[in-house]
This record gives C-alpha cells, sequence and structure tokens, in this order.
C-alpha cells in the first residue's frame, strides 16, 4: 500500500520512533516489562530525587489523587501501561529504568533493517534529522546510544518529547519544534505511523508521511489522505538548504 517516488525538499525530517523507525512489539514486549518490574523499586527507593518526585506529583495530578501513596502510584503506572498510554510521568519514569538498562547492558534498541542506512544517506546528504517521540528524552537518548549498529547519536540534531514540545497530537508542539530548530515549517518532514500526529505536523505547514508496516498497530487504520511508505528507502530527500 504505500506509494514509490515519494520526493522531498527540505531540510531536517524529524523521526517518530514506535511504529517509524522501530517496532511497537519490541517496545511493548521488551521495554515495557523491564520498567513494570522496577517501577515498584524505583518509587520506594528513590522517590526523593527531583525527577522521579516531579514525576510522582504530575501522576497524582492527573489521577486527582493528591494523597496516593507508592502503591497507588506504581498502580496507576501500570494500567497506563496496559492501555499504552503515552502519559508523561510515566514517560519519565520509563525513561529513567530504561537509560539505566541500556548502560548497563540488559537493553539494546530496535530499528527497522530500512532505517539505519537511510539516516546515515540523509545525515551524510546534508539534512538534519530530529526525533519527535512520546519516549522521554532519556530514553530517546539511551535508544540511539545503544542501537543493534552502535552508537548513532552522532546523526541527530536534536529530541523532543511531550515534555519539551508537547502533545504529540497539537499543532502547537510542531511550532514549538520548528521555533527550536529554526528550521522554517515548510522545510521540515515529519515520518510517523499515527495519522492524528501527520495531521497536527501538516496543521503548521510542516511536510508529513505516514510510514505504514505491515503488523504495526496502525497499519490497518492507514494514515488517512496523507503521502505514505511502507519503508524508508521509498523515500527521496533532498536539501537545497534553503532556510540555512
Ligand atoms: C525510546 S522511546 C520508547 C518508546 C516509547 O515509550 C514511546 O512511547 C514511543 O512513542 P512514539 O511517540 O515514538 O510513537
Ligand atoms: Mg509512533
Amino acid at each position: 500500500m504505500s506509494l514509490a517516488g515519494l520526493t522531498y525538499d527540505v531540510d531536517a525530517v524529524v523521526l517518530d520512533i514506535e511504529g517509524t523507525t522501530s517496532a511497537t512489539g519490541f517496545v511493548v514486549d521488551v521495554l515495557y516489562p523491564y520498567s513494570r518490574s522496577r517501577f515498584g523499586a524505583l518509587l520506594a527507593q528513590r522517590g526523593g530525587d527531583p525527577e522521579v518526585a516531579r514525576a510522582v506529583a504530575q501522576v497524582r495530578e492527573l489521577t486527582g489523587e493528591p494523597e496516593a501513596d507508592a502503591d497507588a502510584v506504581e498502580k496507576t503506572l501500570n494500567a497506563w501501561l496496559d492501555e499504552d498510554r503515552k502519559a508523561t510521568p510515566l514517560k519519565t519514569l520509563q525513561g529513567i529504568i530504561w537509560s539505566e538498562g541500556f548502560a548497563r547492558g540488559d537493553l539494546v534498541s530496535h530499528f527497522y533493517d530500512d532505517v539505519v542506512p537511510e539516516l546515515r544517506a540523509w545525515h551524510a546528504a546534508g539534512l538534519r534529522l530530529y526525533v519527535y517521540s512520546s519516549g522521554s528524552v532519556a530514553a530517546q537518548r539511551a535508544w540511539f546510544t545503544n542501537s543493534p549498529e552502535g552508537d548513532l547519536t552522532s546523526l541527530v540534531s536534536g529530541l523532543y518529547d511531550t515534555e519539551n514540545a508537547g502533545p504529540k497530537q497539537e499543532p502547537e508542539s510542531y511550532r514549538r519544534i520548528a521555533d527550536a530548530t529554526g528550521v522554517e515549517p515548510a522545510r521540515l518532514l515529519f515520518l510517523s505511523d499515527r495519522p492524528g500526529e501527520l495531521d497536527a505536523a501538516r496543521a503548521v505547514g510542516w511536510h508529513a508521511v505516514g510510514i505504514r508496516r505491515p503488523g504495526e498497530p496502525y497499519y490497518e487504520q492507514g494514515v488517512g489522505d496523507h503521502a505514505q511508505a511502507g519503508t524508508f528507502d521509498e523515500i527521496t530527500i533532498t536539501t537545497s538548504g534553503s532556510s540555512t
């Protein structure tokens, strides 16, 4: 169902991770259990760490339970995991747990086979690459540092999440990213599996291509009226560098 011959002249590509560069199945089957089994210890032993305390306060605010104790917070986190809810404090706490897991060698990230060669080629051609994922910036950094093909962080110029950019289905978040990168909206291309995210990016003038990979949760639903590709090598990207 992909369209060959997609060609864009832009200055930067912004990448979604889950469902786009990488398999949702890997995240759900490997990363989610890894965090689920460690939330309890993190909350009990490091509840006073500023980042953990801030995330716990956000959980209490989102659930409207200001007195929630560590057990109640853990239950909420696990319920959000079950729903695959992209709640910012869940992602913050997962990011802490995962980055430590990647650093100690328990975890290695996943990229679809077509992705890394294209990222290298686009970067070599002078394109800037950014990430915008619901996974926290800490998780994204660990993901790109600990790939099966080694450290990929030199390919990436910046990382955005729901904390520093905002929710992924709100156009304002994409406006914020464009401002932060200094790239004109019309010179940005967003790749994602979720139609609501593609809609939000297009609403503020970005180019957007839906990535549809068989077996991914959004494959059957499709990407609405957005251009679509099944793999990154179906997309030709050049840069005439007009916004820099
Ligand atoms: C390295 S981030 C791990 C994946 C994750 O937790 C997530 O929520 C990814 O969502 P995305 O916005 O990339 O679809
Ligand atoms: Mg995604």
